[in-house]
């Protein structure tokens, strides 16, 4: 555990996680997720996707306790993951749906998602000939591209970001990090990047934090 803190949005106290027969990813593990940025680092299997998901919400063996903008996930789950974001719109789950209808899924119940930002990032990660077509038509790249585009322009308090990176081009790589940096300094937002790298290359983004797996 060797998170910083600013303001605390996100608090994880006595936090356990295993699959079913596999070594605990997390055991009786604390930590506190200020404003900014902070890296969730560790090499590849680590357990980074895994701890994206339970901070998501989204895995609820997971045991302790979680607390996020003042709402308790095992208390309060429906105001709890409202106040995060997490998606990977390449697993499928959006298939049927136009990349447009996919971000307006993923920005339901979010009274400060940036519709202007939304439509800078959709012509960065040059997405636009694409906002109309269903998720199946598009490449892994785009699909990635639009769950990006949907996460950074989010209000929600906390975003979660798994391998940001991963199947961008260069172009859209700087996009990505120019709206990290000025999303960085908004009072009373977190956004948590996994990566199995330590984002030295991008020295325009300032990191508050930074948690190292294994968890110790
Ligand atoms: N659904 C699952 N059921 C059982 N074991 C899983 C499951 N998902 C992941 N694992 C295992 O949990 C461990 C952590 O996986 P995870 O994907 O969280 O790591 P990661 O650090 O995100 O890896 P990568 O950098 O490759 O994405 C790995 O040993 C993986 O095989």
């Amino acid at each position: 555990m060797n998170a910083q803190t600013l303001l605390p949005i996100l608090q994880l106290q006595d936090l356990s996680f295993a699959y079913p027969g596999q070594p605990a990813l997390a055991s009786g593990w604390c930590a506190s997720v200020g404003e900014g940025v902070t890296l969730l680092y560790g090499d590849t299997g680590s357990g980074k996707s895994t701890l994206l998901r339970v901070i998501a919400g989204a895995l609820p063996s997971a045991s302790g306790t979680l607390t996020l903008a003042g709402a308790r996930l095992d208390t309060e789950p429906e105001a709890y993951t409202r106040n995060v974001f997490f998606c990977d719109p390449a697993a499928g789950a959006f298939e049927q749906l136009t990349a447009r209808a996919c971000t307006a899924t993923l920005s339901e119940g979010d009274a400060g998602f940036d519709a202007a930002l939304w439509q800078v990032l959709v012509e960065g990660f040059s997405l636009a000939p694409h906002i109309d077509k269903p998720m199946y038509m598009l490449s892994t790249g785009s699909k990635r591209k639009v769950g990006l585009a949907a996460a950074l322009a989010s209000g929600r308090p906390l975003v979660l970001l798994d391998e940001p990176e991963g199947a961008l081009d260069a172009r859209s790589i700087g996009c990505l990090w120019r709206a990290v940096e000025s999303l960085a300094g908004h009072a009373g937002r977190a956004i948590v990047i996994a990566s199995s790298a330590r984002l030295d290359h991008v020295p325009r983004v300032a990191l508050a934090g930074c948690i190292e797996l294994p968890l110790r």
